[in-house]
């Protein structure tokens, strides 16, 4: 694996801010994104928080258009995300899932080339500028020496990086990631941390577990419990001991150390040492 590079996108992308007013989504009778309010200024990184079945993923998915908000109002630069279709969404809008689908039978450049088919009539080829700007998203990942590699054969972490090439392939003005250090080795998660950081012309929501990982890549972070919103603001502001242990329900002492602070999680009923 090559360490990231930095190659600059092909074509400067103009961030667009994203705005989310009340949106719900229920699986049956059972309400599982509760009247959710995001607000997104062009080019920020917002981390989506929260335990494990808080409502993140659905939150992405219905920003992405893969499911429809049973009610609630999303904007993208002000436009209506509910009436966009979906060739105008895909042309705005990136997604890398948390397991995205890993069985298709293609070389990771072909994956990443799928990024380009939004902006391509139907039977149209690769184009010579598609196929360097793929194999750029490729290296901006680390991850140009797998251009020929068949997908199935990847291991976790290196599939991760050829979907997130596929996605930055897209040039989206929103990029959703939905746990994108999970299968990634620490150095690897660094770089993906700091990729998302320096990216520019993007607006970014990530969904994170590691709220060390939010403070320092996110500028502003909203936590979910229970579908709704249990605080948002500043990571430093809102990740507090007391709110942690209410929607957590653990410990977390605060630790300074020479660049910031690392939050050091234990049981609530762990004595302190
Ligand atoms: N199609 C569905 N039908 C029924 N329940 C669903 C459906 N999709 C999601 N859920 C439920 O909604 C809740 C939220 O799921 P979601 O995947 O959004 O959580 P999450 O915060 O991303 O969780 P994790 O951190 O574990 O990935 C979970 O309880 C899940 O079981």
């Amino acid at each position: 694996m090559t360490a990231p590079t930095s190659v600059a996108p092909a074509r400067v992308v103009t961030a667009d801010d994203l705005r989310l007013e009340r949106v719900s989504w229920r699986a049956g009778r059972r309400l599982i994104v509760d009247g959710v309010d995001v607000t997104a200024p062009p080019g920020s990184v917002t981390g989506v928080l929260g335990p494990n079945g808080s409502g993140k993923s659905t939150l992405l998915r219905l920003v992405v258009g893969a499911l429809p908000p049973a009610e609630g109002t999303l904007l993208l630069a002000g436009e209506d995300l509910r009436t966009m279709t979906r060739r105008a969404r895909a042309r705005r809008i990136a997604l890398v899932e948390q397991d995205s689908p890993t069985d298709v039978p293609l070389r990771a450049l072909d994956v990443v080339l799928l990024g380009r088919t939004p902006f391509r009539s139907r039977w149209a080829t690769d184009s010579p500028d598609d196929v360097e700007l793929a194999r750029a998203m490729l290296a901006r990942v680390g991850a140009a020496d797998l251009a020929d590699r068949d997908v199935p054969t990847l291991s976790g972490g290196e599939r991760q990086r050829v979907h997130l090439a596929r996605a930055l392939a897209q040039e989206p003005h929103l990029l959703l990631l939905d746990e994108p250090t999970n299968h990634l080795d620490v150095a690897a998660q660094l770089a993906l941390l700091r990729l998302v950081r320096e990216l520019d012309g993007v607006t970014t929501l990530v969904a994170l577990h590691d709220l060390n990982h939010a403070m320092s890549a996110c500028d502003h972070v909203v936590v979910l419990d229970g579908g709704r919103v249990a605080a948002a603001g500043p990571p430093s502001e809102v990740l507090t001991p007391d709110l942690l242990a209410r929607v957590y329900g653990v410990r977390a002492d605060v630790v300074p150390h020479a660049r910031g602070v690392t939050l050091v999680f234990s049981e609530l009923d762990e004595a302190p040492t």
